[in-house]
């Protein structure tokens, strides 16, 4: 894992921005299959993404866009619905296709058979060229809490209480907050060629420090990206408080930017 300490939001944005524009400059032609996050981690970075659509003419034209997860049961369009969220707070300010921004469908009438599909959506769109993350104060991903099979495909999840309570603060009331979620499973999110996951405050420290540092365990869903070859962590101090190798991370981190490896003609 490459592990990139930021000092705050908009260092953390940048090198968030930076690995999606690079992304789609590296697929021209062909058109990037993105998978985007949602929760309030990625969006400092969706914003500086529309800031540089907008200012300096990056385009999203072509790219496909994958969500990682929506609840089960709201209805289509809900305001708290995924699919309305990355729509409000990303890709209607850029210039991709709105039919190209998928996202499971959390109205289905049959769930299971609906994450089997969407896996499927997945497959047959190559894959997934740069999956963002972020991470659950329990470790999770997307909606993988603790105890998920690390080899989990596309599946119905039920949330934990703790992501019940995490997630109220975008409801009305706790008792608004849907108890089932279609997500993306461990394994399909290795499937993706490259990952980043961006996680900041102290609230995130335990789950980081075991992303990074901890044995891979289902108790820690995070842990099953050290089986990835190219995953890049982006976090705050406060976010990586706890974390043992600290120095030695900051060291690594700085050597890469002096020596920028050039791909492979
Ligand atoms: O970035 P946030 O809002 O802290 O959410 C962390 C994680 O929790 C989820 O929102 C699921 O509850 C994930 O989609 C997200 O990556």
């Amino acid at each position: 894992m490459e592990i990139h300490i930021v000092a705050d939001a908009s260092e953390g944005a940048k090198a968030v921005a930076d690995a999606i524009e690079s992304t789609l400059r590296g697929a021209a032609g062909s058109g990037a299959v993105l998978g985007l996050a949602t929760g309030s981690s990625p969006v400092p970075a969706y914003t500086e993404l529309i800031r540089r659509h907008r200012e300096e003419g990056l385009s999203f034209a072509g790219s496909r866009a994958f969500l990682l997860d929506e609840y089960v049961g709201l209805a289509a369009g809900h305001e708290q619905s995924y699919h309305r969220f990355i729509r409000e707070n990303f890709t209607s300010h850029i210039d991709i296709d709105d039919a190209a921004v998928v996202s499971p469908d959390g109205s289905a009438e049959d769930p299971a058979a609906e994450a089997a599909a969407y896996d499927e959506k997945i497959r047959e769109a190559g894959g997934v060229d740069l999956q963002i993350l972020g991470i659950g104060s329990n470790g999770h991903i997307a909606f993988n809490e603790p105890g998920s099979s690390l080899a989990s495909r596309t599946h119905v999840v039920g949330l934990t209480q703790g992501t019940i309570q995490d997630n109220a603060r975008f409801f009305g009331d706790v008792s608004e907050v849907p108890v089932r979620a279609l997500s993306q499973g461990l394994g399909t999110i290795r499937d993706a060629r490259r990952i980043v996951l961006t996680a900041s405050g102290e609230g995130k420290a335990a789950a980081v420090a075991q992303l990074v540092e901890g044995a891979i365990s289902a108790r820690w869903p995070a842990t099953s990206l050290q089986l990835h070859p190219e995953v890049l962590v982006v976090i705050d101090e406060a976010a990586a408080s706890q974390l043992e190798l600290s120095d030695y991370y900051r060291f690594q981190h700085s050597l890469a930017a002096q020596n920028p490896v050039v791909p492979h003609s």
